[in-house]
């Protein structure tokens, strides 16, 4: 990395290899009074575009409560969506409308193919369209496997039930016997013994009593963050835009880095990967639209809420916490150097 300050004089400092693993210098910089400086806290860009995930459930979750009632049906926490689902307010208030099907329910595959487009076509990971592992790549294969280490735990398994299946159940939530159901041929003791909201579709019975950590808003801001984090460096930087970036180095002193050469090599071939970014925006704006939907259509406040602090407490571990913490940027690094 080339040294850059933001203001004179020329006082480079390196940074070791072992403790980046890029081999790296940077500026020592002065750490100046904005909040925005601290390592450990996102930039202005940065906290200017994560302010939009909870001003996108604010403005879902007014639409539905100040809108009037479109259609004669309404929302059901037991089905969680609205019935009779012919009638709902809108194709996107339907579970089975195929952005929900084939998008959201499949996110993480959408965000995992996403994110190796963009590592394998754009130059600041290495040679376009080459396979290369190269330690932009590793770095960036790093944060992905702790993102999605979190999204295992969170939505799918964590030593038994996910988390949110656990947290489910600790608020008092059980799978219940649908009042339709109570005389029919039910197997009561598979209802009695799900330990999770799949096991209790399965079974036949209706998950119900706890707070549902909203799956979706977890997924599409965990998601989202992740792909938009990674890029956002690369293209301010490719557009000739300053990094404000600030990292703890190992004897505590505050700095920040550009990477050497990049700017130049960046700016020459971003026509050939261009397309790699565009993809990777072109997912999360339709994750931004899909969390708006989640957010006018289903849950309760305090379920979305929880969602949306899960998914940022994921996102700060893996892109600000090593800012701050050197031993952690050894293993995770950071996007674009
Ligand atoms: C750092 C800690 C490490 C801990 C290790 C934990 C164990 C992890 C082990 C293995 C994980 C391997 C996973 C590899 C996956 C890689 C490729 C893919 O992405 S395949 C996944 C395709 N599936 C999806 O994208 C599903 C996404 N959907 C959901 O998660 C849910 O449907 C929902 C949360 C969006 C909604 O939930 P619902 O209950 O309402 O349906
Ligand atoms: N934007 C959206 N579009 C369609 N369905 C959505 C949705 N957001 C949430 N849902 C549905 O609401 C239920 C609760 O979602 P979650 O807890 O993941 O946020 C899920 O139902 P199913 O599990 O029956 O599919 C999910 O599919």
């Amino acid at each position: 990395m080339s040294a850059r300050r933001k203001q004179p004089p020329r006082n480079a400092k390196t940074v070791s290899a072992t403790e980046t693993t890029i081999k790296s210098t940077m500026d020592i910089q002065t750490p100046n009074d904005s909040i925005f400086a601290h390592p450990l806290l996102p930039t202005q860009t940065e906290a200017i575009l994560l302010s939009l995930y909870p001003a996108t459930l604010i403005l879902g979750s007014l639409f539905t409560t100040l809108s009037p009632p479109l259609s004669n049906s309404t929302y059901s926490p037991t089905h969680q969506s609205y019935q009779p689902a012919a009638f709902a307010p809108s194709y996107f208030a339907q579970k089975r409308n195929i952005f929900n099907v084939y998008f959201v329910k499949l996110g993480w595959l959408w965000t995992t193919f996403a994110l190796l487009v963009f590592l394998f076509t754009h130059p600041a990971h290495g040679r376009p369209l080459s396979l290369a592992p190269t330690a932009q790549r590793l770095r960036a294969l790093a944060r992905w496997t702790a993102a999605t280490g979190l999204w295992y735990l969170t939505t799918q398994w964590c030593f038994g039930p996910a988390l949110i299946d656990r947290s489910f159940v600790l608020s008092g939530g059980a799978c219940a016997l649908r009042a339709a159901d109570k005389r029919g041929d039910i197997e009561i003791s598979k209802i009695k013994s799900a330990s999770s909201a799949v096991q209790c579709k399965i079974a036949g019975g209706t998950w119900s009593g706890g707070i549902d950590i909203s799956g979706h808003v977890f997924l599409l801001v965990l998601a989202s963050a992740l792909l938009w984090l990674e890029v956002l460096p690369v293209v301010l930087r490719a557009r000739g835009l300053r990094e404000d970036r600030t990292v703890r180095d190992d004897d505590g002193t505050v700095i920040h880095a550009v990477p050497e050469g990049q700017a130049e090599r960046e700016k020459a071939e971003v026509e050939v990967s261009g397309w790699g970014v565009k993809f990777v925006v072109g997912v999360v704006a339709l994750m931004w639209w899909m969390l708006l939907m989640t957010a006018a259509f289903f849950h309760t406040w305090s379920e979305k809420l929880m969602g949306l602090i899960v998914a940022f407490t994921g996102v700060w571990a893996i892109y600000f916490l090593p800012r701050g913490v050197p031993a952690v940027r050894q293993i995770l690094g950071m996007p674009g150097l």
